[in-house]
């Protein structure tokens, strides 16, 4: 459904996006992480045809952006949510974006409700909006073709854990009905639960990507014990290595391995699983950090 195949950026001499290949399958949620400055807002915008590539391309629903017959119609883009022109009441901003897709006006309500913007909301004017209710508009905006294809830049920004929440939902239910759902995010834990694939960029480039399982077992280990002091040191001594965290320890061996060790000393676990979030957080901190743009600065 999307497929961007050796895509590349250079401003100058700079290199923004650096040779990257992925896919998105039809029904599925991919996550498009990496730390602020890593390319992903450029990388989606050539995806959108706003700005051309140096090199490399990247195709929607088999053609590139810019040659789809009615893009509104197949592909709902919401690049930047505070784009939406602040004079205009929100339902004024779905009623313009219905006429340009060519929808009808009754598809305005639908959009406000499946986002959860109520009439008085949808009356105000958008420069009083927050930017939960900006974010809100942008995806209602996006959805008015009802697309196939979703490409979201930072959805999640400004949102409360409740539209978080509500927002996972959305896209859950909009992957699952067939549709194909790519999202950016700086923040693992946003994209984490809703996504089924990530791929994670650092300075353009490509630092992991698969599935989310694939990349959770590469996050190592998850355990926690009645006595995790004990428990380091025992793998510690078997040459496991293990990371403290504050939750308990992530350990760069299979369940099994770290299982077997605990029962030969007989001591209880609480908790045993490949990967868990604190694993990929670790992985995902640990493979940006190199290409952080930020670390420069610092
Ligand atoms: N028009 C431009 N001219 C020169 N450099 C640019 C231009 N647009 C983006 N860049 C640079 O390209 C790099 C990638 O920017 P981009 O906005 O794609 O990152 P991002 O991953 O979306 O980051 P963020 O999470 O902060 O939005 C940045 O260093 C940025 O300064």
């Amino acid at each position: 459904m999307i497929t961007i195949e050796n895509l590349t950026k250079r401003y100058g001499g700079f290199t923004a996006v650096d040779d990257i290949s992925f896919r998105v399958r039809p029904g599925s949620v991919v996550g498009f992480l990496g730390p602020n400055g890593a390319g992903k807002s450029t990388a989606m915008r050539m995806m959108t045809g706003l700005t051309p590539a140096t090199s490399g391309r990247a195709t929607i629903l088999g053609q590139p952006y810019r040659e789809l017959h009615n893009p509104g119609r197949q592909v709902g883009v919401m690049l930047d949510a505070s784009a939406q022109h602040p004079g205009r009441t929100g339902r004024e901003v779905l009623r313009v974006a219905a006429i340009s897709v060519g929808v009808s006006r009754s598809r305005v309500e639908d959009v406000l409700a499946l986002v959860g913007l109520t009439d008085e909301e949808a009356g105000r004017r958008v420069r009083n909006y927050s930017l939960g209710m900006r974010q809100r508009l942008g995806i209602a905006a996006a959805l008015i073709g009802e697309p196939q294809v979703l490409i979201l830049d930072e959805p999640a920004n400004g949102l409360d854990p409740q539209g978080i929440h509500w927002m996972r939902g959305l896209l859950r239910r909009f992957a699952d009905g067939g549709g194909t759902v790519l999202l950016s995010s700086h923040l693992l834990h946003e994209v984490q639960i809703v996504a089924d694939d990530l791929v994670m960029i650092g300075r353009g480039r490509i630092v992991a990507m698969g599935t989310k399982e694939e990349l959770l077992e590469r996050g190592g280990t998850t355990v926690r014990s009645t006595d995790d002091a004990r428990l380091a040191a025992l793998l510690e001594a078997a040459e496991v290595p293990v990371t403290r965290t504050g939750s308990g320890l992530v350990v760069d061996a299979d369940p099994r391995v770290v299982g077997e060790i605990a029962a030969e000393e007989r001591m209880v676990l609480l908790e045993l699983r490949s990967g868990g979030s604190e694993g990929l957080e670790e992985m995902f901190l640990g493979l940006t950090a190199a290409t952080s743009r930020e670390g420069d600065a610092a």
